[in-house]
């Protein structure tokens, strides 16, 4: 393979076919303690790997993509780790599209590391896209951002995050605001992709008139979207529409614990996710 060329199709593309298939909604694979015990299972390792298979067995050839959440396998340490390698592993093994939500971000130098685990050919923490944190400057990302199209792999930046918190930084600068510099940047990736490109955008379903007031452009930018807080944060399928009806062919909604507490059935967990998605479409 000559130089360069990305090991398989870019992950703009890849994405896209997978939300034509099965919809516009990305499941949370977040094996919170309170999950685990409503699971009757351990707050171990163990309980971790039950968890994680069970949700990509019920969900692999049904939704677009899962998004394990780092941090709640990080809380196990190197054996936790371990089990988000092998969850990750078994993503790719069903043909499931893999978020892994690390909100990494960092110095350039450290950020070629960061890159290298998560977008790396053969890292054995390799996801199809991962999420990062822009607010070490956006241009640290870049060995994220290039490594990511050369091995085919996506990223999603956080721009308007979901949580109420995030307003007091991202907001900051009303028609020039952070954020928007953030969507403006990752447009610039995606300049002539189609329908979008491979490098997203994190935008939170509880945005609410933000966008509109902050005069931010999500269609122009041809960045996937994806927007948590849809269920347990208690946005809806309706509030997603009115915030997104300019971008909704971009637009993949996520969603963790309120499908994930209809486990451990397996056909409970596929009906709550095809019920959340049937909200969306
Ligand atoms: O702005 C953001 C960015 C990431 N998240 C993550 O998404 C899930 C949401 O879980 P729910 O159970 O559906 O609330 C979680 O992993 C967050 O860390 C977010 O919520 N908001």
């Amino acid at each position: 393979m000559a130089a360069g060329t990305p090991t398989r199709r870019p992950f703009g593309e890849r994405l896209a076919a997978a939300m034509a298939e099965h919809g516009p909604l990305c499941v949370g694979i977040d094996p919170h303690p309170g999950l685990l015990e409503q699971w009757s299972l351990p707050d171990d390792a163990e309980g971790l790997r039950a968890f994680s298979r069970t949700v990509v067995g019920a969900l692999a050839g049904q939704v677009a993509a899962v998004k394990p959440q780092v941090a709640l396998y990080e809380r196990h340490g190197s054996r936790g780790m371990a089990v988000l390698e092998e969850t990750l592993a078994a993503c790719a093994e069903a043909g499931l599209l893999s978020i892994a939500d690390a909100k990494r971000g960092d110095i350039g130098s450290t950020m070629d590391a960061y890159a290298a685990a998560w977008l790396g050919e053969g890292s054995p923490l390799a996801a199809d896209a991962v999420t990062l944190s822009p607010y070490l400057g956006y241009e640290s990302l870049r060995p994220a951002l290039d490594l990511a199209r050369r091995t085919g792999r996506g990223v999603f930046v956080l721009a308007l995050t979901s949580n109420p918190e995030g307003a007091s930084v991202q907001h900051v600068g009303g028609e020039r605001s952070v954020a928007r510099g953030i969507v403006d940047a990752a447009g610039r990736e995606n300049s002539g992709a189609s329908p979008f490109g491979s490098t997203g955008l994190v935008v939170g379903a509880t945005v609410g008139d933000a966008l509109a007031r902050l005069g931010i452009d999500l269609a122009g930018s041809r960045a996937p979207i994806l927007a948590p807080g849809l269920g347990a944060q208690g946005a809806t399928g309706a509030d997603l529409r009115a915030a997104f009806a300019d971008c909704w062919p971009q637009l993949l909604a996520t969603s963790s614990r309120d499908i994930l507490r209809a486990g451990p059935d397996a056909a409970a967990l596929r009906s709550a996710a095809l019920r959340t998605r049937d909200t969306l479409v």
